[in-house]
């Protein structure tokens, strides 16, 4: 493909991006082949952003090119890759709102690599392996020679077809003021280069990596990436410099539930064994749950199905809003903390499933029809754990499920692709989730960890059995005898993790307290009221760390009452 042919797509295709399946990263749908030449002109178009190849200035009609005082007309494009070639001021190039806020070195990288893509010869070209990696500076780039086909609209400057602005859907006119170069007339400038200008490229592992680390380009993050670097923003998660002791056995406590649907005394020792799990680890695993494991096996079919959708399907249910009913996205709130996780996610709410059902993915065919069914179950599931937890504290059987009213429930589906320096990022940051109780199913590939007793256990994928932790809001309801507990996911080199997890919780509009019989003279309140939509907005709108949000409403024991 000629960089011509390539901006004529991207003129048509603009907005039809989908996911490459292997290597995640960003492709243009419309293109067979070549896809690296057309990003390439993406970056240039999202690093200089707006005043000329967009055109957004309409002082120069939308075009992508500006006519300087000799008369001239120069082509943006080979303008930019000349100031890239020649190692000029790749500052001067950048989006001018932007107020030259941009690391020079990150901006350099983008640009050479820009300028590889659009390489006349394609087996000049990286791949969108090497693409990633150069972005996120594990590996070098040498400065590239000037594409053959900018070249040729230096040596015929007269004669440029200018593209418009106007959306894709109107016809692109040539706007010349004269005649117009076709893509053939550029592919015939546009020889094949040396076969050792590849050569040239050369990546080289620099000595050492970078420290802000977060590794992260999959569908949605290349452009994310791209904008978020141009803007000189931090998005690179880095494990804290003191990460605990892994310890390398799975030790959370297995409980087996059938012990709930026996005799009094067998209920009540499995009542024992889920609260002495509650108090310890705040984590365990359940076998004999009654969940089929042909529902479990197809809800993970399901949610596979889900991400391995083209990009554009996918983007339907992006969102911004924390509090979307149905959000497609990377970290919990990208825009916010500029970190991002290895990972993917799909979230959406559950229970009561007439509320929600239709907002749900409609693709795959079947996502709708198995989770509803996986999530009617989890949710008779919870409630009945939610029952023996409620006796283990002391309360009512059904303390607990009075409390959440109509209640909530939220699917939260995690795919982690394999990751290339996995030791040095993470799937999922270290949190403890908002809901009561949490259950989570995850394929066979391992990545869970919990925190316990200062280091970090990995909770391995046992086939049929499912994990429970309790969350924020049984902590409070339990006026802090129970703690949730820190968890996170790790990612591997090798192999995509996927897992769902089923939180529950009281309907939005609950006030989250601890129980009343929970609170007297001696265990005063050990948390500020508060609703569960606010308290859940907080929890989802800070940077995913810890258990910061817990801590916003705890009170001061000593002084304050219930
Ligand atoms: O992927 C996992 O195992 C953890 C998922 C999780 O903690 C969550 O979605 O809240
Ligand atoms: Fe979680």
């Amino acid at each position: 493909m000629t960089v011509v042919e390539a901006l004529f797509i991207f003129r048509l295709a603009a907005s039809e991006f989908s996911s490459a399946k292997n290597n995640k990263v960003i492709v243009i749908g419309a293109v067979v082949g070549s896809a690296v030449a057309l990003l390439g002109l993406v970056v240039i178009v999202i690093w200089t952003r707006q005043r000329r190849f967009r055109g957004n200035d309409e002082a120069r009609g939308g075009r992508n090119s500006e006519q300087s005082k000799d008369g001239k007309v120069k082509f943006f494009p080979t303008g930019a890759a000349s100031v890239v070639v020649e190692g000029g001021d790749v500052i001067s190039l950048l989006d001018h709102r932007l107020d030259e806020n941009a690391d020079t070195e990150e901006l350099r990288r983008i640009a050479r690599v820009a300028c590889w893509c659009i390489q006349d010869d394609e087996n000049n070209r990286p791949t969108m392996g090497q693409v990633v990696q150069i972005l996120e500076g594990v590996l070098e780039v040498n400065p590239p020679p000037l594409p053959r086909s900018l070249q040729a609209f230096i040596d015929n400057h007269e004669d440029i077809v200018f593209f418009t602005e106007e959306s894709s859907s109107q016809s692109s006119q040539p706007q010349s003021n004269s005649l117009s170069i076709d893509s053939s007339q550029a592919k015939s400038t546009a020889s094949t280069t040396d076969g050792d200008q590849f050569q040239r490229l050369v990546t080289k592992p620099p000595e050492k990596l970078p420290p802000r680390i977060t590794r992260r380009v999959s569908s949605i993050l290349l452009i994310q990436y791209l904008t978020c670097a141009c803007c000189h923003r931090n998005m690179f998660l880095a494990l804290p410099p003191e990460n605990p002791i892994l310890a390398s056995h799975d030790a959370i406590p297995v409980i087996d539930l059938s012990g709930l649907d026996g005799s009094i005394e067998c209920r009540m020792m499995t009542v024992e064994a889920i609260a002495s799990a509650c108090a310890h680890w705040g984590f365990f695993r359940i076998i004999s749950h009654g969940i089929e494991i042909s529902l479990m096996e197809e809800m993970l079919k399901a949610v596979e199905g889900f991400f391995e959708l083209p990009w554009e399907e996918k983007m339907k249910y992006a969102s911004e809003d924390v509090m979307n009913p149905v959000r497609y996205g990377t970290s919990l709130n990208t825009p916010k903390q500029h970190a991002l996780h290895w990972r993917d996610y799909l979230r959406h709410f559950g229970h009561p499933i007439h509320n929600h059902f239709h907002l749900w993915p409609s693709q795959p065919p079947n996502y709708r029809v198995v989770t509803k069914e996986y999530l009617e179950e989890i949710w008779k599931l919870a409630i009945k754990i939610s029952g023996a937890i409620s006796k283990g504290l002391g309360l009512e059987w059904d303390y607990i499920e009075k409390s959440l009213g109509e209640g909530c429930q939220i699917v939260a589906s995690n795919y982690y692709p394999p990751c290339p320096q996995p030791h040095l990022t993470l799937g999922l940051a270290s949190h403890s989730d908002h809901g009561g109780l949490t259950i989570l199913m995850q394929n066979e590939v391992d990545g869970l960890q919990v925190k316990h007793g200062g280091a970090w256990v990995p909770v391995h994928h046992v086939p049929a059995t499912l994990v429970v932790n309790i969350g924020d809001y049984i902590e409070i309801l339990s006026n802090g005898r129970y703690k949730s507990v820190e968890h996170r996911g790790v990612v591997n080199a090798e192999r995509t993790r996927i897992s769902v997890a089923v939180g529950h919780g009281p309907e939005m509009t609950a006030i989250v307290a601890p129980a009343s019989p929970l609170v007297d003279e001696k265990n005063k309140t050990k948390y500020r009221p508060t609703t569960y939509k606010d308290y859940m907005r907080a929890q989802q709108s800070s940077a995913v760390r810890g258990k910061s949000p817990l801590q916003d409403i705890m009170t001061s024991t000593t002084t304050e009452n219930a």
